[in-house]
């Protein structure tokens, strides 16, 4: 499987996903606005690993900075990484767990600090592969033996530390025997399903076919669709999940056609803080991503252009969330937080 991110002595090394899969490169970075920089432009991406190295580009931050000045620094690391991406959760959350460290030691000398912040980043990613291993774990008993799987965006090993949370449960599902295949929908305009979704998959001989987003439903009308699996970026305290885009249309073709519609996500992509999928901010990516492929206008000159990076299926259309401790299934206002506290 790939290595998504990794902290070496030369720095965090990411795979290029912006290159994938014609170029297979690698970008190294020795400073957090270097990281701050690889998540904004989506080097990296996927919620879980963006909190992987948001985790990551504080402690390059604390590695390098003035000790003299070490506080007013640290604020201006965190608020650098938070700025990048306002919708995944896992973002902020890695980053908070980054600042309570950091608070807990205070007084304490500079090496143990240093030490101490890598120590915990290093955790996070160890951490992430194994929440996706039991994500993977509840989640395959729910795939059906025999049918397609279809799943939008790219949450996969490349979108975490590894294993991946909605592809970790076809991963799981593939590795207890079942029969089953992969229609991936290419997600414009961003296209992590053709192009990250499908080469990862490949790679593990995991059978992929390559759909356009508006075949879904034609698909999902045919019978040949066991489930949806899809990740999310952030999932309100009532089960309204946001993730990449095209998924609530997805979703609700799924329900108006009688298939399970499920999102894996780990509990630190849950806000409880959050009510109603509403109140979770959507970010406006530039418009080039919609007038260009590949750097190829397809659009007159002076198109105006929206580009929300995501959308928000309401929880009606969610059969279930898959997380590391379980299956949350709705009433989600219930099971939600009970399944975060266990
Ligand atoms: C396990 S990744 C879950 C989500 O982050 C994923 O489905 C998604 O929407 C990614 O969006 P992206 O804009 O590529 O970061």
């Amino acid at each position: 499987m790939v290595e998504t991110i990794q902290w070496t002595d030369a720095g965090v090394v990411m795979i290029d996903q912006t290159r994938l899969p014609r170029v297979e490169e690698f970008v190294t970075c020795t400073t957090y606005e270097e990281m701050a920089h690889a998540i904004k432009t989506m080097v990296i991406r996927g919620a879980p690993a963006i909190g992987v190295a948001a985790a990551m580009g504080v402690a390059l931050g604390v590695l390098k900075a003035d000790p003299a000045q070490l506080d007013a620094e640290f604020e201006v690391i965190c608020s650098t990484l938070a700025a990048t991406r306002p919708t995944a959760v896992n973002l902020f959350w890695a980053i908070d767990r980054m600042k309570k460290l950091y608070t807990s030691m205070q007084g304490q000398p500079i090496e143990a600090l240093r030490e101490a912040m890598v120590k915990e980043a290093k955790l996070v990613y160890l951490e992430d592969i194994a929440i996706n291993e039991a994500i993977g774990a509840h989640g395959a008993p729910l795939v059906p033996d025999g049918k397609t799987v279809l799943t939008h965006c790219n949450a996969g090993a490349l979108a975490t530390a590894g294993f991946g949370t909605a592809l970790g449960v076809i991963r799981a599902a593939v590795n207890a025997g079942k029969n089953i295949d992969v229609f991936a929908d290419e997600t414009r305009p961003f296209l992590q399903g053709a192009r990250l979704t499908v080469w990862e998959l490949q790679q593990d001989n995991i059978p992929v076919k390559l759909i356009t987003d508006n075949m879904a439903g034609h698909f999902l009308k045919s019978g040949r669709i066991g489930c949806v699996v899809v990740g999310a970026d952030r999932i309100a305290r009532n089960g309204d999940v946001a993730n990449k885009v095209g998924t609530y249309g997805v979703a609700v073709l799924a329900k108006e056609n009688g298939v399970p519609f499920y999102v894996a996500a780990p509990i630190s992509t849950l806000d409880l803080t959050l009510d109603h999928g509403d109140q979770i901010p959507i970010e406006q990516r530039p418009s080039t991503e919609v007038t260009e492929v590949f750097g190829v206008p397809v659009a007159p000159e002076n198109t105006q252009v929206e580009n929300p990076a995501f959308d928000v299926t309401p929880n009606r259309y969610v059969t279930g969330i898959i997380t590391e401790k379980g299956v949350a299934r709705p009433p989600y206002e219930e099971s939600l937080p009970r399944l975060a506290q266990e």
